[in-house]
């Protein structure tokens, strides 16, 4: 299948990361582009889906996820995560441009899977999603958004309207020379798993969501 030049990013120069791979990827959201970054030197590797030509685009829809494996792959109701992944490539399919960032190695807020379980344990036994961390002796949130910052811009992303409920990862991704020119508000609808685990996002971790 021919590719369009826009649409097949070179690799980068003395950056974090380098661009590896790129196809085709139809998906239950429509079609996108899959491209493979590798984090230089690491055995990270950073997925992004792409629908249309971001290159030179100003005010781009894009959500930069986090990996969690229990909430994108097995569905798991304890978190939004997987239910905000979908939202967001709706959104994206729907807009018809857009780009999805999604991070390796920002498992668990950074502390990993298997850690991540741990402080699930806690969890099950009463503590919330940031005393568990803090219990196991672990960061609360470790994640940087470096990378994604230079994948957008190496994809010729000049700005971005950001689909998240975090403002800090917003602050982050200026931090790190992405410029944020909006918050688009990703909301998941409230159950009895995952109530007392977003009221402590809203309350501890500065989440935007809808708690009085
Ligand atoms: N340590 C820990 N990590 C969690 C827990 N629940 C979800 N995660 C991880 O949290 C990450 C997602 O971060 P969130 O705080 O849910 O959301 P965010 O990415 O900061 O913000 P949004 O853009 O609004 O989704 C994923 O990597 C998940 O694996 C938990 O209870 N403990
Ligand atoms: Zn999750």
């Amino acid at each position: 299948m021919s590719e369009s030049k826009a649409e097949v990013p070179a690799r980068a120069g003395g950056e974090l990361i380098e661009y590896v791979a790129s196809s085709l990827l139809p998906t239950r959201h429509g079609d996108f582009r899959i491209h493979v970054y590798r984090a230089v030197g690491e055995t990270v590797e950073h997925t992004v889906l792409v629908k249309g030509d971001l290159n030179g685009r100003e005010n781009v829809l894009v959500r930069v996820h986090s990996e969690c494996l229990t909430g994108d792959v097995f569905g798991s109701m304890r978190c939004d995560c997987g239910e905000q992944l979908d939202a967001a490539m709706a959104m994206i399919n729907e807009a018809g441009a857009g780009a999805i960032v999604y991070l390796r190695g920002h498992e668990g807020r950074g502390i990993g899977l298997a850690n991540k379980i741990r402080a699930y344990q806690l969890q099950d036994q009463g503590r919330d999603t940031v005393e568990a961390n803090v219990d196991l002796g672990l960061p609360v949130d470790t994640r940087d958004y470096q990378a994604a910052a230079q994948i957008l811009h190496h994809m010729g992303v000049t700005s971005i309207c950001l689909i998240t409920n975090n403002p800090a990862k917003m602050a982050k991704l200026e931090e790190s020379g992405l410029r944020v020119a909006e918050r688009i508000p990703v909301l998941i609808e409230r159950t009895p798993h995952n109530t007392a685990y977003l009221r402590t996002k809203q309350e501890k971790l500065g989440h935007m969501l809808d708690f009085e």
